[in-house]
């Protein structure tokens, strides 16, 4: 749990930024973490990358105690933080082995890991350039350079593509999936993009207001959670309460079928499996269609099934004030990479 406390006037005010978050990430995962501004995500990222104390419960991350054992998991993990880390006037390849001597790591030694990610990043020949001068893409890029300097196991991705275009942003996606697959990186990303965290993420969390709403696939979300979207146009709309009925039969939940114009329309779990079924009975019935249409659902649908209003409008301005002096800073991290450990990041921050 993280509970902040803001002053106005003589009014203090708590505000619960994380309250409930029970998290595993296995060794090797793409987790998406997702939710509507202010729901908690950096909160709970501060907490995992030692940044911010938790106010309660216990977290584990590289199978260290992020309190007890923090400076072990700063050395295990890599954070790219919003703001980013190139922030001083030196050119790019000089942050980065400036970086890199923070952990401990020989000069030469961090020169040639880091030459290695600029060719791998698409930052070859910037070297040498100042990041002031880089595009908003590059620069992220480089942000992800100085995160993996030490080659942690496990990467901490503050909305990674929050500004970038879109160009930009699948370039930074196909790095990132790039993490996982060539390097086995775990990796642990905050969005409120829908669809990047369904096409980066091995598993979706949720988070709403401090707390974890739902936690799996976006296939397996989208399929028990929400259903497809079945849409049949009838010809005659005198057929309506046929069509109702008939779709009716394939609907699992209390969700219902709703009527507009000519349209029926429905929440059909794994539609793909009943719609043949579905039009031989309309077929039989004498009940003509203009058109089918069957969608698969959103994450936006899921957010709403869960939480009853739609991602974007649960954007809200955060309550708070980020960034007030709560947080523990960082300290220069000690050398060394531990090896691998079964669960990657573990807790439960109550
Ligand atoms: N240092 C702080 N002091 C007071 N309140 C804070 C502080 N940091 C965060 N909060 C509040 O805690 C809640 C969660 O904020 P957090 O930044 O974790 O959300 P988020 O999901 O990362 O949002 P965003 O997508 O906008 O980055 C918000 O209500 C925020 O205003």
């Amino acid at each position: 749990m993280q509970t902040f406390h803001s002053r106005q006037g003589r009014t203090r005010t708590e505000v619960r930024a994380v309250d409930g978050v029970d998290l595993d990430v296995a060794e090797g995962e793409v987790v998406g973490f997702l939710g509507p501004n202010g729901a908690g995500k950096t909160t709970t990222l501060r907490m995992l990358t030692t940044l911010l104390r938790p106010t309660a419960g216990s977290a584990t991350v590289a199978g260290y105690d992020v309190v007890t054992r923090s400076e072990d998991v700063r050395r295990s993990i890599g954070y790219v933080s919003q703001t980013g880390a190139a922030f001083s006037g030196a050119r790019a390849g000089d942050e980065v082995v400036d970086h890199g001597m923070l952990y401990g790591l020989p000069r030469r030694a961090v020169e040639e890991r880091g030459k290695e990610l600029f060719e791998r990043m698409d930052l070859s020949g910037l070297w040498t350039r100042m990041p002031r001068s880089m595009s908003g893409g590059q620069k992220r890029r480089l942000d992800v350079v100085m995160g993996l300097i030490h080659e942690p196991r496990l990467m901490f991705l503050d909305e990674p593509t929050t500004g970038l275009d879109p160009q930009a942003r699948a370039n930074l996606w196909d790095h990132i999936r790039d993490l996982r697959d060539r390097l086995g990186v775990t990796v642990l990303l905050t969005t409120h993009y829908l669809d990047e965290a369904d096409a980066l993420s091995d598993r979706i969390v949720i988070i709403d207001h401090g707390r974890i709403v739902a936690s799996d696939t976006a296939d397996h979300l989208k399929d028990r959670v929400a259903g497809d979207l079945v849409d049949l146009e009838l010809v005659d709309r005198s057929r309506i309460p046929d069509a109702v009925q008939a779709l009716d039969r394939l609907v699992t939940d209390r969700s219902g079928v709703d009527v507009t114009d000519h349209h029926v329309r429905a929440r059909v779990p794994q539609a793909g499996r009943s719609i043949q079924g579905l039009i031989r009975h309309l077929d039989t019935a004498g009940i003509e269609l203009r058109t089918i249409e069957v969608h698969r659902p959103t994450l936006d649908d899921v957010f709403l099934s869960l939480t009853g209003r739609s991602l974007r409008d649960a954007e809200t301005a955060p309550a708070g004030t980020p960034g007030s002096p709560d947080g523990v800073p960082a300290p220069p991290v000690p050398a060394g990479t531990p090896t691998g450990t079964p669960t990657a990041t573990e807790g439960a921050l109550r």
